[in-house]
């Protein structure tokens, strides 16, 4: 078997503009026409990466919006591009599985943004499975707004606090103790099918604790369930082959679970990027590593925190570098991302971008415009393994 690692890595929506099709996509009623992660952040307060940017983040920048930005302007020593998305959604399901082989065939059922958002036989079937009288939000909502704008009267009624956003969710936010997290993981995992059988790419439980508006705060039990990929990706591929895949952060939920032997979660991104360190250090001969730092987006992205975002793109550079220091020859590490979610953005969505694509292990390399399933196929060229569905070898 060929010995040579493969890393993947999703920088969750570290996007660097240009999507030729953003005009199509919306934060409120405005397009995404311009929207740039990376420029925006460090135009507004610069940034200092010199591990990513030495591998080429400012080149690819430039490849593929034209932007340049301070601090991001180094001679590229790594393989760099920039790849766009064909899939007709910016979400992460969309974006991980074009990375993976599989763009989405169909078209995401979304919510209207309209109060209620959701139709009655939904609300209907949420009372039934949790034995409620009714649900609270039902409307587009910011998670952490929501909880604090519920939370009392979730507490009061035990009514579960139902949303949802620019992205195909449906989203249920409940206390751990006051509606427990058990109840709320097997009522999210009930409903689900009903919601994929409509398209709705995920039904996602959103515990918090806390007993007021000030305290409330949300836990990292967060579950997501997902439809399942439409055709096999890298990862059902590796496995199938018999070599060990190891799902880093959320990268299981967003497969639903399928072609991972091996899950490393954890409460944080600092816990991930231990993870990824171990991994670097320990993953078998022959085996892919996917990992998804979700924060970026999480925590910084979708509340607009262009400081927060630029510190922990800085905080993940010095990662990245500790994590290539424990490479071993033949190994292959790409970095890159979903979508974007530009914080300097109005709304509070993600932003339709191209991403880069950065790689360790093959020396200087200039790629240029890939797309996303492209990145797939290499890892897969890498590992010889056959190809998955979509996508060519930049190798
Ligand atoms: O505001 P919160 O709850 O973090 O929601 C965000 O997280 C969801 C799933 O990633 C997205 O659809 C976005 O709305
Ligand atoms: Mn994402
Ligand atoms: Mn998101």
């Amino acid at each position: 078997m060929n010995d040579k690692r493969a890393f993947l890595i999703v920088m969750d929506s570290v996007g660097i503009g240009g999507a030729p099709d953003a005009d199509r996509f919306f934060n409120g009623d405005l397009p995404d026409t311009g929207a740039n992660t990376i420029a925006h952040i460090a135009q507004a307060c610069g940034l200092s990466l010199p591990v990513l940017d030495g591998l080429g983040l400012g080149a690819a920048l430039a490849l593929a919006s034209g932007e340049t930005a301070p601090g991001l302007d180094a001679q590229p020593q790594g393989l760099w591009g920039a790849a766009t998305e064909i899939s007709p959604g910016k979400d992460t399901p969309s974006g991980h599985w074009e990375i993976a082989g599989v763009p989405v065939p169909w078209q995401w059922h979304y919510f209207p943004d309209e109060q209620p958002a959701f139709p009655a036989a939904i609300t209907r079937r949420i009372c039934e499975l949790a034995g409620t009288g009714g649900i609270l939000g039902n409307r587009h909502a910011s998670g952490t707004q929501v909880i604090q704008e519920f939370g009392a009267r979730h507490i009061q009624s035990g009514w579960p606090i139902c949303y949802t956003s620019a992205d195909s969710v449906l989203q249920i936010a409940a206390h751990e103790q006051h509606f427990g997290l058990q109840r709320l993981l097997k009522l999210c995992e009930d409903l689900a099918p009903m919601l994929h059988a409509m398209k709705v790419g995920r039904v996602i439980a959103r515990p918090f604790i806390g007993e007021d508006a000030a305290s409330f705060r949300r836990t990292s039990h967060r579950r997501d369930y997902a439809i399942a990929p439409p055709a096999d990706t890298i990862l059902d591929i590796a496995l199938g082959a018999g070599r060990t895949t190891h799902a880093v952060g959320k990268i299981g939920d967003i497969f639903s679970h399928r072609g991972i032997s091996r899950l490393h979660k954890g409460e944080s991104d600092a816990d991930l990027a231990g993870h990824l360190v171990r991994l670097g250090q320990e993953a078998e001969p022959g085996s892919l590593t996917f990992a998804n730092f979700v924060e970026f987006d999480s925590l910084y992205g979708h509340r607009r925190d262009i400081r927060g975002y630029g510190a922990h793109l800085e905080w993940f550079d010095a990662v990245a570098g500790r994590f290539i220091a424990t490479l071993r020859p033949g190994d292959l590490a790409i970095f890159t991302a979903d979508h974007g979610n530009d914080p300097s953005w109005c709304g509070t969505d993600h932003t339709r971008e191209r991403v880069p694509v950065l790689g360790v292990g093959v020396g200087t390399r200039a790629i240029g415009q890939v797309s996303f399933s492209d990145i797939g196929a290499s890892v897969m060229a890498h590992l010889d393994l056959p190809a998955p569905q979509e996508g060519k070898s930049f190798l």
